[in-house]
């Protein structure tokens, strides 16, 4: 029998499937659950998890069905949320076993876990919000807009600061020609490579597994080693190893490079890199580091193609290249669009401002970039920033890191091939050897 909700909800999808000519999907596989309420599920419930939850739950058309973290000691928070809720330690289990109770989930989880749990989310018609960078490799990046393309499904990266009234005046003020046409841009993140966990090795002796925690489901794709000890991997510092993270780059390039690629509308792919850093072994990022991008221009540059230096652990652009005006000074973390005009610095979370006598910039509003998200998966309407431009992003941010194991050597990139043409050994950092049992599909 056919009972009337189960009607207005089909009614509802055939109407929001119509309305949106983004929805590329087939009517079974887009949330046949999506009424006026979406059926949520977070993965990776605690640190960044948990905010993301709590933010995405905050919509009140959102319902929680399910939550799911490796660790069970790591749930707590997240309980009081829907204290009816079943929790899962494996998100493969919950998606099997919950079906279509589920339309839509995050996935909040240390990078290395970010493409196997979306991807497999994505072809199951699950939208998704996945944290940044989108992806631990370049080939994992690919496969995400691909997918995404494929399932017709609405995705936004977790670079929150992206819907931030600062980035967003940045953005604006490039797009208005305040500075003029760009001629390129100084990146810049206080953090660095390694330094979290105080480790360049893994440890020689290893404390016994926490019975909470599945260390099978949080080792994943990578290859397995013991656990080592309280924050020797997780929670958190999972970000200086190779196997997991993705060092400062993946941890802030997705943040500070998107206004960047969002003002200028970069959606080439990067044609080469170059990286120079203090060292590194196989274990660890460096902790100190230049990148140097040459990237495709647009109408927003002043020619066709742009130079895009990142910088981290400390180093940032020189006041040569900055040029402030007294009183002026440059943020811990930020960038410098550099105009035929004059200079644009956009702090990190802070309004922009330019090195043009008497020109102030007029802030423009913030918007609420979990609720976009909901309202994406309700309409049908993609918003801007899904995984199609967090993937591009997302390449840019990992090329970098391909370029860590070659330092000083420009590496060409043929980004249809997703293949660095001058360099063969680095063609192997592109994606990895993925565990048997946690394999990813090309799509
Ligand atoms: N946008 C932003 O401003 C921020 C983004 N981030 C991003 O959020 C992500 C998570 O970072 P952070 O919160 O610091 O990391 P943590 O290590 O603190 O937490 C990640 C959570 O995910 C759980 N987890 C790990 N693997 C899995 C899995 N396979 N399935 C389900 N749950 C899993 C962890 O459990 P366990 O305790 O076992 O590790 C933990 O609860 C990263 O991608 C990071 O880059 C982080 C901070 C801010
Ligand atoms: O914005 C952020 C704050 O710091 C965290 C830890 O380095 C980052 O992962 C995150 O993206």
């Amino acid at each position: 029998m056919t009972s009337t909700s189960d009607t207005t909800r089909r009614d509802f999808l055939k109407t929001s499937v119509a309305a949106a000519s983004a929805f590329a999907a087939p009517a079974f596989v887009r949330g046949q659950n999506l009424n006026s309420q979406l059926q949520f599920a977070g993965i990776g419930t605690d640190g960044k998890g948990y905010s993301d939850i709590k933010l995405i739950a905050s919509h009140d058309k959102v319902k929680c069905v399910a939550f799911c973290d490796v660790d069970l000691s790591r749930t707590e928070k997240v309980k009081p949320l829907a204290p009816e809720a079943p929790i899962y330690q494996d998100y493969k289990k919950m998606l099997d076993e919950l079906g279509d109770k589920i339309d839509a989930v995050s996935v909040s989880t240390p990078d290395h876990t970010h493409a196997i749990i979306s991807i497999d989310a994505m072809q199951r018609g699950k939208h998704v919000y996945c944290q940044k960078p989108l992806t631990r490799t370049v080939w994992e990046a690919r496969q995400m807009r691909q997918q995404a393309k494929k399932a017709g499904v609405i995705t936004r990266m977790g670079n929150q600061i992206h819907s931030h009234s600062a980035y967003r005046t940045g953005v604006k003020a490039i797009q208005d020609g305040v500075i003029g046409k760009v001629t390129a841009i100084h990146s810049w993140v206080g953090t660095t490579g390694h330094g979290r966990s105080g480790l360049l090795e893994p440890p020689v002796k290893n404390e016994a597994v926490p019975k909470s925690l599945d260390w099978n489901l949080w080792i994943s794709v990578a290859p397995m080693r013991p656990y080592g000890g309280n924050r020797v991997y997780h929670p958190f510092t999972w970000r200086d190893w190779q196997d997991f993270g993705s060092g400062a780059i993946g941890d802030f390039g997705c943040h500070l490079l998107d206004p960047v690629y969002t003002a200028l509308k970069i959606t080439g792919d990067p044609i080469s890199v170059r990286s120079e850093h203090t060292g590194m072994n196989d274990e660890v990022w460096p902790a100190q580091e230049t990148i140097q991008y040459v990237v495709p221009g647009t109408q927003y540059t002043a020619s066709r193609s742009l130079p895009i230096t990142w910088y981290d652990g400390g180093r940032r652009p020189s006041n040569g290249i900055a040029k402030l005006l007294p009183g002026q000074s440059l943020p811990n973390s930020g960038s410098v669009f550099v105009g035929q005009k004059g200079n644009m610095i956009l702090p990190h979370v802070g309004q922009p401002f330019v090195n043009i006598e008497g020109v102030k910039i007029e802030p423009v509003e913030s918007l609420d970039h979990y609720h976009g998200w909901v309202d994406g998966c309700l309409s049908g309407k993609q918003p801007s920033d899904g995984f199609e431009y967090g993937g591009h992003l997302t390449e840019a941010v990992q090329l970098g890191n391909v370029a860590a194991y070659f330092p000083g050597e420009t590496l060409e990139f043929d980004g249809k091939a997703v293949k660095i043409t001058n360099n063969s050994a680095a063609n192997k950092y592109l994606t990895r050897d993925y565990r048997t049992g946690f394999e990813i599909a090309s799509t």
